[in-house]
C-alpha cells in the first residue's frame, strides 16, 4: 500500500509563490493527472515530490511517514520527463540501468530487468544505441523504462509524451494505462493536454494560480467544473459562455440571455435575481423549432471542420458568438449565412457566479416546476 498525502505544501522562489498550502492526497496505484496551465507549478510539484527541491511550508507523506527527511535516492520514486533527459554518452540499455547501478550490485538481475522492461515498451531492438541514434518515440520508451525499471512505489511521469508526434501520443494514451496499472505504482502524471488528462487519469488535480481549482474524476470535471476557468480548460471548442439573468415566475426558471430565455432546471430558482454566466458546451447546443420557447435564432458565420465534426460559428442576433459542434446535417440548410433556431436541454446548462466565477449547482430537492 503506497499511499501519498502533500499537507499544506507551500512553495517560494524569490518573491513569486508558485505553490501556495496546497493539499493533495493520492491512493495506492492511483494514477492522477496533474493538469493546468503552463507556469502553473506542475513540475515544480514533482520535484518536491522526488526530493529535487524542498518546500518552504508544509508535509509530504508516503503512507504516513514525512518524507522531507528522506534522501531523494531513498524516496521510491521514479521519474521520467518531457525533455527525455537521457545520458548522451551513454546507451539506451546503460541509461535503463543507470537507476538500478545506483543500488546494491545485483549481477544479472540488472540485465534481465532491462530487457523485460525494454521488451514490454517495445524498444528491446535498439538497447544498444546511442540517444542521438533513436527516434523521439525510442527515447520517450527509453525514458519511460529508466522510470520503471525499478519497481518504485511513485512514479512522476512530467509531461511525457509532449515531444513525441501525434500519432505515438495517441497509441501511448491507449497503452500507458494497461502498462502503469501492470507496475502497480502510484502515478502522478503532468500534462497540459485536457485529452491526455482525461484519457490517463483516474482522477485529475486542476493546478491554476498556485492552487488545486478541482480535483475529481475526468467526468466530474467535465460535467460539472468547479469554475469558469475550470470549464475553459477542458473542451474544444471552448464552453460558450453568456452573461445572463435567472429569472423565477410562476414555477418556471429561465435564463435571460440577451433577448433570448431559455429554461433551467427548477433547482436553480435560487439564483433568481443573481447576475451569472451561463455556459453551454459546444456539443449540448441543438437544433429546435423556429419560435419554440427558450430558443435563440443565430446566423452561421463560419464552418469549421475539427477532427471528425464541423463545428459552427454562429452569431446570436444580439451579436453574442458561440461554438455548436453537433451533427446538424451537411445539407445546405445549415451552411454559412443559414439562420438557425437553436437551443440547449435545460439540464446541460451550467450556472456560475458572475462575480466569484464558481459554478451554482442546481438544488435537487427543489423538484420540478410548478405546473
Ligand atoms: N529553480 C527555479 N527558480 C526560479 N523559478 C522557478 C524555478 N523552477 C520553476 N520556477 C518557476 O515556477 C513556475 C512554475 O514552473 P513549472 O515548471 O512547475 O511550471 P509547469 O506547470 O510545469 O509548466 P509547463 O507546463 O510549461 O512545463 C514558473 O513560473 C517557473 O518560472
Amino acid at each position: 500500500m503506497t499511499t501519498l498525502a502533500l499537507n499544506n505544501v507551500t512553495k517560494r522562489y524569490g518573491k513569486d509563490t508558485i505553490l501556495d498550502a496546497v493539499s493533495l492526497s493520492i491512493e495506492d496505484g492511483e494514477t492522477l493527472a496533474i493538469f493546468g496551465p503552463s507556469g502553473a507549478g506542475k513540475t515544480v510539484l514533482l520535484r518536491l515530490i522526488a526530493g529535487m527541491t524542498e518546500p518552504e511550508a508544509g508535509e509530504i507523506l508516503m503512507n504516513g511517514e514525512d518524507l522531507i527527511e528522506v534522501a531523494p535516492e531513498h524516496r521510491s520514486v521514479g521519474m521520467a520527463f518531457q525533455n527525455f533527459a537521457l545520458f548522451p554518452h551513454m546507451s539506451a540499455f546503460e541509461n535503463i540501468a543507470a537507476p538500478l547501478e545506483a543500488k546494491p550490485a545485483k549481477g544479472d538481475g540488472i540485465a534481465v530487468g532491462v530487457r523485460k522492461i525494454a521488451e514490454l515498451l517495445k524498444i528491446d531492438h535498439v538497447l544498444n544505441h546511442a540517444p542521438r541514434a533513436l527516434s523521439n518515440g525510442q527515447k520517450q520508451r527509453t525514458a519511460l523504462a529508466r522510470a520503471l525499471v525499478g519497481a518504485p512505489k511513485i512514479l512522476l511521469l512530467d509531461d511525457p509524451l509532449r515531444n513525441v508526434d501525434a500519432k505515438l501520443r495517441f497509441e501511448m494514451r491507449l497503452e500507458l494505462p494497461r502498462l502503469l496499472e501492470g507496475f502497480g505504482s502510484t502515478v502522478l502524471y503532468v500534462t497540459q493536454d485536457y485529452r491526455e488528462a482525461m484519457a490517463l487519469g483516474d482522477r485529475i488535480a486542476v493546478l491554476m494560480d498556485g492552487r488545486f481549482a478541482q480535483v475529481g474524476t475526468p467526468e466530474e470535471i467535465y460535467l460539472a467544473p468547479a469554475t469558469i476557468a475550470v470549464a475553459e480548460l477542458f473542451g474544444d471548442p471552448v464552453i460558450n459562455l453568456f452573461d445572463a439573468e435567472v429569472m423565477a415566475e410562476d414555477g418556471h426558471v429561465t435564463a435571460r440571455v440577451g433577448r433570448a430565455r431559455l429554461a433551467l432546471p427548477a433547482g436553480f430558482k435560487a439564483a433568481a435575481g443573481r447576475p451569472v454566466v451561463l455556459g453551454i458546451r459546444p456539443e449540448s447546443v441543438v437544433r429546435s423549432r423556429a419560435g419554440s420557447a427558450g430558443a435563440i435564432n443565430a446566423t452561421v458565420a463560419a464552418l469549421l471542420p475539427l477532427n471528425d465534426r464541423m463545428v459552427r460559428l454562429l452569431i446570436t442576433e444580439d451579436g453574442q458568438e458561440f461554438y455548436t459542434s453537433r451533427d446538424f446535417g451537411e445539407g445546405s440548410d445549415a451552411g454559412e449565412g443559414a439562420t438557425l433556431t437553436i437551443g440547449a436541454a435545460p439540464e446541460d446548462i451550467m450556472l456560475f457566479d458572475k462575480e466569484s466565477g464558481h459554478r451554482i449547482a442546481p438544488d435537487a430537492a427543489a423538484g420540478r416546476p410548478i405546473e
